[in-house]
C-alpha cells in the first residue's frame, strides 16, 4: 500500500496510428488485437493508466507489438500521444498535464526530470563523439555552463557505471554493447533525473553482459533511490528488478501487482503463459 503521492501518473494514455473509425473509435470497439478490420487504424497503447512512486522500479512487460516501447516513446515526448494526460510531482506539483505543454516546457522536463536508455544505442548516443561529451551534452541541456563541473560530474558517472576513466574519450563506437549501453546509463543519469525509463536495455547482448547491466541499473537504484519504468519482453529481467509490473497486451493494461504476486498468482492467461514459461 502506498500512502505517498506518485512521482508520475499517466492516465489514459492512448496513441493511435491511423484516424479511426465509428467501429474503433467506440467505448466497446471490435479490434483484432490492437488493430482495426475496417480501417487499418493501429492503437499501439489504448487507454493507459500508470502510476511511479518515489524510489521504486515499474516493470513493464508484454511480447513484441503489445506498446511497451510506444508507451516508454511517449513518455519521452519521442512520439505525440493521441490521447491521455500524465503530471509530474516535480513539475508544478503534479497540477499540469505534461503532454499539453509547449515544446519549451517539453524540453524543460525531458531534459532535466527524465532520463532515457534505449534499447538500440545509436538513439541515445552520438557514437563518433567521445563518451565524455555525451554525458556532458545532456548536462549543457539541463543549462549546466560549468565546464569544469561537468567533466567532473561526467568522470563520476563513467566510474559509477564502471567505464575505465582512461576510455572516457574514446568514442562509444568503439565498446561494446555491453559498455555502450553503460555510457547510455551515466548520460541518462547526468542531469540528476528523478525518474529513468530503460527500454529493453539488456535485450541483445550476452547473458553474462546482460547480468552486469542488470545489477549495476540495480545498484543505481538503491544508490541514487531514482525511480524507474523497465521495460521487457522478458519476464525473467523483470522478476530480478521490478518491485512492481505492468503486464500490456495488445496495446492495453491486463493485470498488474506486486511483482512476487504476479510470479506467484497470475490471473490472466497470457500471463499464466508467461510466467509458465519462465520455470
Ligand atoms: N509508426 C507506426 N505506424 C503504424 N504502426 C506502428 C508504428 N509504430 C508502432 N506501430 C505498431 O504499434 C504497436 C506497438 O508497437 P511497439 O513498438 O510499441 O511494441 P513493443 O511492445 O515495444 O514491441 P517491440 O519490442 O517489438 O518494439 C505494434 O502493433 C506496431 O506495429
Amino acid at each position: 500500500m502506498h500512502v505517498e503521492l506518485p512521482i508520475l501518473k499517466i492516465r489514459n494514455l492512448t496513441k493511435q496510428y491511423g484516424d479511426g473509425c465509428p467501429n474503433c473509435l467506440q467505448e466497446n470497439a471490435k479490434l483484432e488485437k490492437n488493430f482495426c478490420p475496417i480501417c487499418k487504424t493501429v492503437f499501439a497503447c489504448k487507454n493507459v493508466s500508470i502510476d511511479l512512486y518515489r524510489g521504486e522500479i515499474l516493470g513493464i512487460v508484454g511480447e513484441s507489438g503489445s506498446g511497451k516501447s510506444t508507451l516508454m516513446k511517449s513518455l519521452y515526448f519521442d512520439e505525440e500521444i493521441t490521447a491521455g494526460a500524465g503530471y509530474l510531482e516535480d513539475f508544478h506539483s503534479g497540477s499540469l498535464n505534461i503532454f499539453t505543454q509547449s515544446e519549451q516546457q517539453k524540453r524543460f522536463i525531458r531534459n532535466t526530470l527524465l532520463g532515457m536508455v534505449y534499447q538500440n544505442p545509436m538513439l541515445g548516443l552520438k557514437m563518433s563523439f567521445s563518451s565524455i561529451s555525451n554525458i556532458a551534452e545532456k548536462q549543457i541541456s539541463a543549462g549546466n555552463r560549468h565546464v569544469k563541473n561537468m567533466v567532473n560530474r561526467s568522470n563520476e558517472l563513467l566510474d559509477k557505471v564502471n567505464i575505465p576513466l582512461k576510455r572516457s574519450k574514446e568514442p562509444p563506437k568503439n565498446f561494446s554493447g555491453g559498455m555502450q549501453q553503460r555510457v547510455q546509463i551515466a548520460k541518462a543519469l547526468s542531469s540528476n533525473p528523478p525518474i529513468l525509463l530503460l527500454d529493453e536495455v539488456t535485450t541483445g547482448l550476452d547473458l553474462s553482459v546482460q547480468a552486469s547491466v542488470l545489477d549495476l541499473i540495480k545498484t543505481i537504484q538503491r544508490e541514487l533511490n531514482i525511480s524507474m519504468i523497465v521495460v521487457s519482453h522478458d519476464l525473467a529481467v523483470i522478476r530480478m528488478l521490478a518491485d512492481r509490473t505492468i503486464v500490456m497486451l495488445n496495446g492495453q493494461i491486463i493485470e498488474q501487482g506486486l511483482t512476487d504476486q504476479i510470479l506467484e498468482d497470475p490471473q490472466h492467461a497470457y500471463t499464466q503463459q508467461l510466467v509458465y514459461s519462465l520455470l
